[in-house]
Order: C-alpha cells, then sequence, then structure tokens
C-alpha cells in the first residue's frame, strides 16, 4: 500500500471550499483531515501550498478518432488523453459511433478496441445511435447493462447520424424503459440542408456560410421540439453543445415546468463568434475553416456569450463539456476549401476547459464551487459516476488537480498537446494554471511534465444517472 499526503491545500468541492489536507492510499481518497493533523505517516508527501486541490476534470463530451467527412478527427485515444491530462481532466466521455445499417455491438467493440491500452487518464463512453431501428433499440438494454447509460441522438446531419422524430420518439421511449439518458443534438438539420445547398448555389462557399446556414432559430426550434418529444416519450433529455439564447429560453422554460432538461455549453461558445472567428480574414476567409464545427458559433451582436454565462450561473446549463473533435487545417480543414460544407466540423480543446472555464471565475461569473460543479462534480453525477468521480471524498477515485490561482499561460498551438496543427484559442491569456494532475493516486502531470503512461487509463462502467433517481 501506498500512501500520499498533500498538505496545505484549499480543497475545493461543488459546495465550497475549505482548508484540508488529503490522504490518498493506493487509488482512492481515504480522508480528509483538519490541517496539521498529527501523527499521519505517509510515503509522500504533496506540498500544495498556494494550490486549490480540486477533482480531476471530467469532459462529458469527446470524439478520439472519430471518422466524419472522409477523414477522422486528429486525437487519438493516446495523444488525446494525455493532452487531457495537461489540463487537468482526469476522465472523458467518449462517443462510441453507430451508423444506420451497422450493428450497436460491433461498432461499440470498435470504440473498446480504439481506447484500450492508450489512454493516460479514464474514459467512459456515450453510444451514438445513428440508425434508430429494432435492432438498435433492443441493443440499448446490453449496453446500459455494461455500464454505457446515455445515447446520443442527432436532430442534424441529414443522411450521416440523422434521425426522424418518429426514429427520436421510439429512442426516448426506449430510454425511459432502461432509466437511461438521452443526448440530443438540436439543430433543424433537414431546414439546415435547404440554406446551406442554396448558399452554395450563390457561390457562397466560405467558411462563415456555415454558421449562416444554421442560424440560432433552428437550434432553438429543435431544442423545443426534442423537449416536446421527450414530455411524450416521459423521458429526460440532455442537450449537448449548447451555443444559442434560442435554445437556453427552451431548456430554461422546460426546467422552470419542473422537466428533467438539461443541457451543456463549451468554451468556444462563451469565448468565439461567427464574426470574429468563423469569418476570420485571411486568404478567402478560409482562416474561418478553423472554428466550423456544429452547433456553429455565434454571432457577436447577439447575446449568446452573455445569457449562456448567466445560464451557467444558474445551473440552467448543467455542465462545460468541450466537444473535442480536432481536425489539422492543414489537409483536413482544407477538404472544404472550396465549400464550406465539406469542412470536417470540429473544434479542439480538451486541455483547455478547466483553464477557459476558471477565467468564468477571475471575472466573477462563476463561484469556484460553480467550477468544480460543472467541470467535475455535475458531470459525475449526470453520467452515473459518483461518486467514484467528480468529489475529493473518502471513498473516492484520487483523481486530483493541485491548481494554481497565481499561474499565467497563454494558449498556444506552439505549447499545447493535442494533435492539432493550430489552436482556436492562439494567444489567449490565462489567469492560473494546472500544477499537479493525479489520476486514481498516481501522478501524471507535475509542473508541465508529463510522468504518466499509455494504458494507465481504465474504462469506467457508468450507473444510472443521480438526477434521475
Ligand atoms: N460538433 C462538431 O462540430 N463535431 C462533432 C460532432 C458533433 O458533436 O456533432
Ligand atoms: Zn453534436
Ligand atoms: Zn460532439
Amino acid at each position: 500500500m501506498t500512501r500520499t499526503l498533500i498538505t496545505n491545500g484549499t480543497v475545493v468541492s461543488a459546495t465550497g471550499a475549505i482548508a484540508h489536507d488529503v490522504l490518498v492510499e493506493d487509488e482512492k481518497v481515504v480522508a480528509l483531515l483538519a490541517p496539521g493533523t498529527q501523527g499521519i505517516t505517509a510515503d509522500t508527501t504533496v506540498d500544495a501550498t498556494g494550490t486549490y486541490v480540486v477533482p480531476g476534470g471530467i469532459d462529458a463530451h469527446t470524439h478520439m478518432e472519430l471518422p466524419f467527412g472522409g477523414t477522422f478527427s486528429s486525437d487519438t485515444f493516446e495523444t488525446g488523453t494525455r493532452a487531457a491530462a495537461y489540463g487537468g481532466t482526469t476522465t472523458i466521455i467518449d462517443f462510441a459511433v453507430q451508423t444506420a445499417g451497422n450493428d450497436v455491438r460491433e461498432s461499440l467493440d470498435t470504440w473498446y478496441g480504439k481506447a484500450e491500452g492508450e489512454c493516460a487518464v479514464d474514459y467512459a463512453f456515450h453510444m451514438i445511435i445513428g440508425g434508430v431501428d429494432d435492432a438498435s433499440l433492443k441493443l440499448m438494454g446490453d449496453l446500459v447493462a455494461e455500464g454505457i447509460t446515455s445515447f446520443k441522438l442527432f436532430m442534424a446531419y441529414p443522411g450521416v447520424f440523422y434521425s426522424d422524430d418518429g426514429q427520436i420518439l421510439r429512442a426516448m421511449q426506449r430510454a425511459a424503459e432502461l432509466g437511461a439518458l438521452i443526448s440530443m443534438h438540436a439543430e433543424n438539420g433537414i431546414a439546415i440542408d435547404v440554406l446551406a445547398e442554396q448558399a452554395a448555389a450563390r457561390g457562397e462557399t466560405a467558411p462563415i456560410h456555415h454558421g449562416i446556414t444554421r442560424p440560432a432559430r433552428l437550434e432553438g426550434e429543435a431544442t423545443h421540439r426534442a423537449i416536446q418529444l421527450a414530455l411524450v416519450a416521459g423521458a429526460p433529455v440532455y442537450f449537448v453543445h449548447l451555443s444559442s439564447s434560442e435554445a437556453l429560453a427552451e431548456v430554461v422554460r422546460a426546467r422552470a415546468e419542473g422537466h428533467n432538461v438539461f443541457a451543456e455549453t463549451c468554451p468556444q461558445y462563451l469565448y468565439l463568434t461567427l464574426e470574429d472567428h468563423l469569418g476570420a480574414p485571411g486568404e478567402d476567409g478560409f482562416e474561418g475553416a478553423k472554428y466550423v464545427c456544429s452547433s456553429p458559433l455565434r454571432s457577436k451582436h447577439e447575446h449568446h456569450h452573455r445569457d449562456l454565462w448567466r445560464g451557467l450561473r444558474t445551473n440552467d446549463l448543467a455542465i462545460v463539456a468541450t466537444d473535442h473533435c480536432p481536425f489539422c487545417f492543414k489537409d483536413q480543414k482544407e477538404l472544404g476549401r472550396d465549400d464550406f460544407r465539406l469542412i470536417p466540423n470540429g473544434i479542439g480543446g480538451v486541455e483547455h476547459r478547466m483553464d477557459l472555464v476558471y477565467q468564468g471565475v477571475v471575472t466573477g461569473e462563476l463561484s469556484l464551487a460553480r467550477w468544480v460543479e460543472t467541470c467535475a462534480t455535475t458531470p459525475a453525477r449526470m453520467f452515473g459516476m459518483y461518486p467514484k468521480k467528480g468529489v475529493i471524498a473518502p471513498g473516492s477515485d484520487a483523481d486530483i488537480v493541485l491548481y494554481d490561482p497565481q499561474a499565467r499561460t497563454t494558449i498556444s498551438a506552439a505549447t499545447h498537446h493535442m494533435a492539432m496543427d493550430y489552436s482556436a484559442y492562439e494567444g489567449f491569456e490565462i489567469a492560473g494554471g494546472v500544477r499537479t494532475v493525479m489520476s486514481r493516486g498516481t501522478v501524471v502531470v507535475d509542473r508541465g511534465q508529463y510522468l504518466g503512461t499509455k494504458g494507465h487509463g481504465r474504462f469506467v462502467p457508468r450507473g444510472l444517472s443521480s438526477y434521475l433517481r
């Protein structure tokens, strides 16, 4: 048995901050102690003076090696989880993918195969059901039994992942039966495809047209429709990558009526805009391709950023995930140089989520406790991993981050660890920074040095959401 004592730090939980020492035995937290408690012996003592001692981050939305638009997202489970560790994220929930005509079991086994033995930190899976039919609905039950308790459906991407309203209703009914959670990509993909085709026919092929042809209204409409379908099915629903005031308003209304409606947003929707990023100047305006993602970035002339920060504060937005789906600019984003519809959709950011959300603490948008809650505790509870993950408490996994509020860094592709040749957050100055990261009791990052090993990360079978029981 190995004992580690973390001393002199301030332990932050979803309910507040308190000076405590933390005693770890092997992979688990065994005690929180009053500072300076005498008579504790440990093999290693970690001095956490001046740092916040927080539960390891949980990124509930990543796509490693995702096949999309004729290519694959550029982080493997090895590179992506290492980058996550650098950024203080000790668990990811990645999306295994089933598409129409393919077997759910085989599709999931492919994902187990991609991740097994590769990961720096722990990982779990949601399952994308891209082909809702009798066979996939039946297999949802097997997946829940093996710890995959949430399923993503798409109201966008017709012909790829899209489900129609009937399919959505059936999957929601099945989720209700199983106690599982449906994650929804809520954009009206049928209408978007019409707008995109019309834009392309007018010669409007630059990246900014990706955003213009995916108006916030069509995210709001799809969010409204999904909520109605969920209510009819008697199922909870969780909206992924919520980007707009319109969609948030639907979530706020449903929650005020007492329904089990939840949502996440992502750093790109809190910081980046349609005009400044997706419409970035440069050769043909094509630099904007770096910022093509769906839902798209929203206009700076509206109130999306303000509303999303407010939603995070009020818990109408429960979680910040990244939707980490990186593609290199060269050769990958460039696939759409002549037509925005061919740009692979996605932004990488798994490394920066804890830092970017912490800036909300610095500016006074969020409390320290809320930072921990949105980035670690609620993801654990929402997705059935609490109290193993998402909290520093006796019995929980010793996934612990020492976060130094005095650190200063600047985000850059030159220094990040994601397999991307650019950063969507290039030049962002970050107040605060990760000092030490422990994954199940093992230090995997210390003062910028990676000390982890490929294969340390284990699959985490999940239970049902704590929000639904
Ligand atoms: N979000 C995005 O642009 N790419 C990843 C796939 C998805 O989450 O819809
Ligand atoms: Zn999506
Ligand atoms: Zn995604």
